[in-house]
């Protein structure tokens, strides 16, 4: 029977699938170093999200043939060091697109909106008078997002946007999409372009060499003062001094975030201070249904990927 290592805890049905096909050890390598490292040696497949990998941990598994991530995002791999050692690297791009677009297109509702905010003022008892200017938000509907990074889920963003609240929708990519301007109606852009021009500007790129610090001083320069800024991709696409910077000189008007630089962010980290910082845990995806839905098309991959057959979702170069 082949092996299967999973650095996470699959849910019961997922790992009873696993083990139909292939002998299964789960292991937190946090909790059990020594544990993890000796299974790695003998593991034909790695299965799990989020763990590091690179030739560091690579030289210790000299049989694995599969590393299944159970996330669309790979930064967590080296390409490069996996690519090299002929191993096959999967991830989950298809099963949770309309649950992170139903996540961003509700941060950008509860940010302009300042919901949580106004939550915490009413649990708190400070809801004594009918609300005044200085508590109103600002509308979605009718306004301009720009997306930064209309892949898979800043196309379906899009389409919320546009259909939903009937906004314009921008995007900039690399590339021109035609097919996503001809399914959102949304309309390409230059990044310069974008920024100036948005009252929502939402980051959805994977995070790359090229992605990294992508949004800095300059960009938020850029925004309009009014602008709201929303990021679901990664931490590390923005520099989080020079978002700070932004908010406290008043350059952009709010953020939401669903990632931060270091995660779980640190509790006295200033953007957790600000009230006009919506802060979420990276729960993008945070469904019982598409948390379920990613962890087993993972699994899938993972058995198809020890017997030797081509997993659905091969990460590009891997
Ligand atoms: N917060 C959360 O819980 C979640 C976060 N994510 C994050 O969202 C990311 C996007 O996922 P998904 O939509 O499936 O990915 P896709 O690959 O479908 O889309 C990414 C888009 O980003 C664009 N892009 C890539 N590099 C650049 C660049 N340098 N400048 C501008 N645009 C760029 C690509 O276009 P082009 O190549 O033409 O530039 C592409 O259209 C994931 O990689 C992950 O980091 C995903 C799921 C949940
Ligand atoms: O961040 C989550 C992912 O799937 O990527």
């Amino acid at each position: 029977m082949p092996k299967i290592l999973s650095y996470v805890e699959p849910p019961e049905d997922v790992l009873a699938f696993m083990e139909d096909h292939a002998e299964v050890s789960v292991v937190r390598p946090k909790k059990e170093e020594d544990r993890f490292y000796e299974e790695l040696s003998k593991a034909d497949a790695l299965y799990g999200a989020g763990l590091p990998i690179g030739e560091d941990l690579l030289q210790h598994a000299p049989n694995l043939k599969v590393i299944s991530n159970v996330s669309v995002g790979y930064d967590n791999l080296d390409m490069e060091a996996i690519s090299k050692r002929g191993i096959t690297a999967t991830h989950t791009p298809a099963v949770l697109i309309d649950t992170m677009a139903d996540t961003m297109t509700g941060l950008m509702i509860a940010t302009a909106r300042r919901m949580p905010e106004l939550n915490n003022m009413v649990k708190n008892g400070g809801w004594k008078k009918p609300l005044t200017s200085e508590h109103f938000g600002t509308n979605v509907h009718h306004k301009t997002l720009g997306i930064i990074g209309m892949g898979r889920i800043g196309e379906e963003v899009a389409r919320r946007a546009a259909l939903g609240f009937r906004m314009e929708v921008m995007y900039y990519n690399r590339r021109r999409k035609p097919e996503a301007e001809t399914n959102t109606g949304a309309s390409y852009a230059e990044l310069e372009e974008l920024l100036q021009s948005s009252d929502f500007v939402m980051v959805l790129t994977p995070l790359t060499n090229e992605t990294r610090g992508l949004i800095d001083a300059q960009s938020f320069g850029s925004m309009q003062q009014h602008a709201v800024f929303l990021n679901g991709s990664r931490g590390k696409v923005v520099v989080e001094e020079d978002l700070i910077q932004a908010l406290e000189e008043g350059e952009i008007a709010a953020a939401g975030l669903d990632v931060f630089e270091q995660e779980p962010v640190d509790p006295n980290h200033p953007l957790l201070g600000m009230d006009n910082v919506v802060a979420l845990p990276h729960i993008g995806t945070a469904t019982h249904e598409t948390r379920h839905a990613m962890a087993m098309d993972a699994a899938r991959q993972c058995v198809n990927g020890v017997k030797g057959r081509t997993p659905e979702h091969v990460i590009p170069g891997g």
